[in-house]
């Protein structure tokens, strides 16, 4: 049995009571989502139209969609690889080799739907059975980070994780016990942070378009807009996919309850929103407006991928040509801090790219509702509190260098206001 690493690792997200009150309230926010996006005044804040019993939430038919939907992204995982990444070195020197064939597996899944649409798949159907997918997703989470959490009980102790070990079984269920929790090469973190959840949100996405067009006879440009503004933040995660393993998630975060329903439930459920709402509540969108929130869509972009392809191609090959020029810090590990470029306008330019696209994600809806916004608002709680672990990371990472760097470039995410 794996020892528990002691009290060593500070406790986060509000330790036991906090880790608790999340695994109710993140399901219950989801389910409230699901509700009051269909119903008439659709208000973030009001109460959901009504509580649905378990005749309305369970689904036999929801649970085996679910299923073939994770066999099928599994089935895609284990296909051969354009390329095998090694990750980070892990505590015991050794590094484990990832797929590279996310972006492989999304243009399957499009053709393999594809396939199904010219052969009659009621794709439009799907919305109707959002609830029930979501319910069943929230049980097969709190399963498989229960089978997690057992599987950590015989790992040893190399394999866990820095947090998650403190010894409360509510802390470490949900935070995570194991670093890298695999099957053979099957790595179950790394698959369902990309996979089944990323690709489900543009699927779900897909199957609202759908649905409205049969609903009031072509999309609208409003549902276009979402649609092809999420696909194009999924794609760049997967044709990226190597990027996903030197962040927090992978390197550093158990694998509990947390991101198990996080990458499984919440992203595909929550991060479709703005879709569903345009469904019940179609929005008037002119081409001007269509105009300026592409704008705005294309600078957070230009501004996310521009600072985390920087960052990607430094840590890869510091004298690469694109980067080489770049001023740095040196510090005691070897590695260098870039302090001019895009890491020398703020702290983590990234997350003001991504706050930027969040935003134009939530425009077309319209400004009459708040309930479309809930993305930009949840997104900005979430990278706030990102950014504090993060920067309390590279404090003990690097000391003094970091300390330097923060002096260099006072601002986290906005340029002179935070
Ligand atoms: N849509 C969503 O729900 C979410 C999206 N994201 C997005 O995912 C992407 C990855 O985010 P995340 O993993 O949080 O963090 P980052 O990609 O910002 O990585 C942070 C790490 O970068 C390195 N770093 C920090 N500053 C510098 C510097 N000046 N020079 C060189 N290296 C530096 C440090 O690691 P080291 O020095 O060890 O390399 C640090 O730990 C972001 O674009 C974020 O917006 C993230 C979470 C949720
Ligand atoms: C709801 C919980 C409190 C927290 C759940 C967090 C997860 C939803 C996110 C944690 C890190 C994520 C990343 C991404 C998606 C969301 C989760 C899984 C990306 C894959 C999104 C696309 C980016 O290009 C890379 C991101 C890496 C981190």
């Amino acid at each position: 049995m794996a020892p528990r690493q002691g009290p060593q690792a500070p406790l986060e997200f509000g330790g036991p009571l906090g880790a608790a009150a999340l695994m109710l309230l993140l399901p219950a926010t989801m389910f409230h989502l699901l509700l009051v996006v269909r119903s008439g005044p659709a208000r973030l804040l009001g109460p959901p139209p009504y509580l649905p019993g378990l005749e309305v939430l369970w689904s036999p038919q929801a649970l085996l969609l679910l299923l073939t939907w994770l066999g099928l992204q599994a089935a895609l995982y284990l296909l051969p690889a354009r390329k095998v990444a090694e990750g980070q070195e892990l505590k015991d020197k050794s590094r484990l080799r990832y797929p590279i064939n996310g972006f492989q597996a999304l243009v399957l899944t499009a053709l393999l739907v594809g396939l199904g649409l010219s052969a009659g798949l009621p794709l439009g159907a799907l919305p109707e059975m959002l609830l029930p997918l979501a319910f069943a997703a929230t049980i097969t989470t709190f399963i498989f980070s229960l089978f997690l959490y057992m599987k950590a009980q015989v790992a040893p102790a190399s394999a866990l994780a820095p947090g998650g070990n403190s010894g409360n079984l509510i802390y470490d269920f949900f935070l995570g016990r194991e670093l890298n929790p695999r099957i053979c090469s099957f790595d179950f973190k790394y698959f369902c942070e990309l996979r089944p959840g990323l690709i489900g949100w543009v699927f779900i996405n897909l199957a609202l378009l759908v649905q409205e067009a049969e609903l009031r006879g072509s999309p609208s440009l409003a549902m276009w807009l979402v649609n092809g503004f999420q696909l194009l933040y999924v794609g760049d995660a997967l044709w990226h996919e190597e990027a996903v393993l030197t962040t927090m998630d992978i390197m550093h975060d158990g694998f509990g309850f947390m991101l198990a329903f996080g990458d499984l439930a919440w992203v595909p459920f929550t991060y479709s929103l703005q879709a569903q709402f345009l469904l019940y509540h179609p929005q008037p969108l002119g081409l001007p407006m269509a105009a300026v929130i592409c704008l705005i869509s294309a600078i957070g972009y230009y501004i996310f991928r521009g600072a985390n392809s920087q960052k990607n191609t430094f840590r890869k090959n510091p004298s690469d040509p694109s980067v080489a020029g770049l001023e740095t810090i040196p510090t005691a590990t070897g590695r260098q801090l870039l302090v001019s470029g895009w890491w020398g306008m703020v702290r983590h330019p990234n997350y003001l790219g991504d706050l930027i696209m969040a935003l134009a994600w939530s425009l077309p809806c319209g400004v009459s509702h708040l309930l479309p916004y809930f993305y930009v608002l949840y997104f900005t709680a979430l990278l706030v509190h990102r950014e504090a672990r993060d920067e309390r990371q590279c404090l003990q990472k690097y000391g003094r260098a970091w300390h330097e760097y923060c002096r260099r470039v006072p601002y986290r995410i906005l340029p002179y206001i935070y």
